[in-house]
């Protein structure tokens, strides 16, 4: 779903063999991304980079296709094509297919996997799940029309909300490890990373308990009072820091948001299977399955359209 979703806004009109194979390589890349890397054929390191390899292959022949017959282009297309006409431009097209398969990369594997894990936490805590109905019920009843969609008003003034996306955020922290390579020497913690040298850091700010009072305990309350939109600060940083912050963190945290106000308005339980696992990133062995009854009015598919300031 999430490969043909992004096929159609990014590369527009795509043959279907082509997008299952896109699929199928995505899926390849991802399950063996962070694994011994040996690149010896038969083991994991090999599948992702040759997955990596064909995935860059298929892109790049599309994108030639496309940009001499200009038809059937995606937004993301559309606009790549005005920018590499620009003089003095940047963008080519191998950056465009780098940029296409990052994109793709972290928007399967970020926001699904927080989102299921904040699902996750609050089917473990029936007091934060009874609070949150409150929230997301009160919303709905004071409403003159009931039919209406949420508005950006309301998702700002939804403060227990807010406050679960913020906890489950600095819970399930994604990014195992920050990677970063110094061009000059640099000092940290009495060490010295000479440039070049690949660095591994371990983000471990969020469980501080000089910051955070039983870090290890899932407790919205604890951002009472406190500043609930920051997304980056020396304790908090979800989103990571400095220039290479995420430049989707409000859009995942509205993602979020929208997903949790639909559901709070079912009665619903979690398959007593569900296992949140972090290999390197957050894994769900057995699924995230979500049972629930529909309650009356309300519509079981839910589309979501953002429409000026209003989320329908
Ligand atoms: C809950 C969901 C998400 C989390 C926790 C998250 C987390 C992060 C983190 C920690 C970084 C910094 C990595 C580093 O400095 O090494 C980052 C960067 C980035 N994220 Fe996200 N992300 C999320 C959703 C998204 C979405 C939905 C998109 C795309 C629409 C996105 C696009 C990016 C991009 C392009 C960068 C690189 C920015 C740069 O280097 O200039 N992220 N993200």
């Amino acid at each position: 779903m999430m490969v043909d979703l992004i096929v159609k806004n990014v590369m527009g009109e795509m043959e279907s063999e082509a997008v299952k194979e896109l699929g199928l390589c995505w899926t390849t890349f991802r399950d063996n991304w962070f694994s011994f890397s040996y690149n010896i054929p038969g083991t994991s390191v090999y599948r992702f980079v040759k997955a990596r390899k064909r995935v860059a292959k298929l892109l790049k022949d599309l994108i030639q296709k496309k940009s001499k017959s200009k038809e059937g282009l995606g937004h993301f297309l559309d606009i790549l094509f005005d920018e590499m006409e620009k003089d003095g431009a940047v963008l080519d097209i191998d950056r465009a297919v780098n940029l296409i398969f990052t994109f793709s990369i972290l928007s399967q594997e970020t926001t699904p996997a927080i989102l299921a894990a904040t699902v996750k936490l609050i089917a473990d805590n029936p007091d934060v799940m009874e609070e949150l109905k409150k929230e997301h019920e009160a919303l709905v009843q004071n409403r003159v029309d009931k039919e209406a969609g949420l508005t950006w008003e309301e998702y700002k003034s939804m403060t227990f909300t807010h406050m679960v996306i913020k906890e489950s955020l600095r819970f399930t922290g994604t990014q195992a490890t920050v990677n970063r390579m110094p061009n000059e020497d640099f000092q940290i913690g009495g060490y010295t990373i000479p440039a070049g040298w690949l660095f591994f850091g371990i983000p471990l700010v969020h469980f501080d308990e000089k910051v955070y009072d039983d870090p290890l305990k899932f407790n919205p309350w604890r951002w009472e009072g406190k500043d609930i939109h920051s997304t980056s600060s020396k304790d908090y940083m979800p989103f990571g820091a400095g220039s290479t912050l995420c430049v989707g963190s409000e859009f995942a945290k509205l993602l979020i948001f929208i997903f949790l106000h639909h559901l709070s308005r079912f009665r619903w339980s979690l398959d007593p299977k569900t296992r949140v696992l972090r290999r390197y990133m957050l894994t769900f062995p057995a699924g995230c399955k979500v049972w629930g009854s529909i309650p009356r009015g309300c519509n079981v598919l839910v589309i979501m359209q953002i429409n000026g300031d209003k989320l329908t």
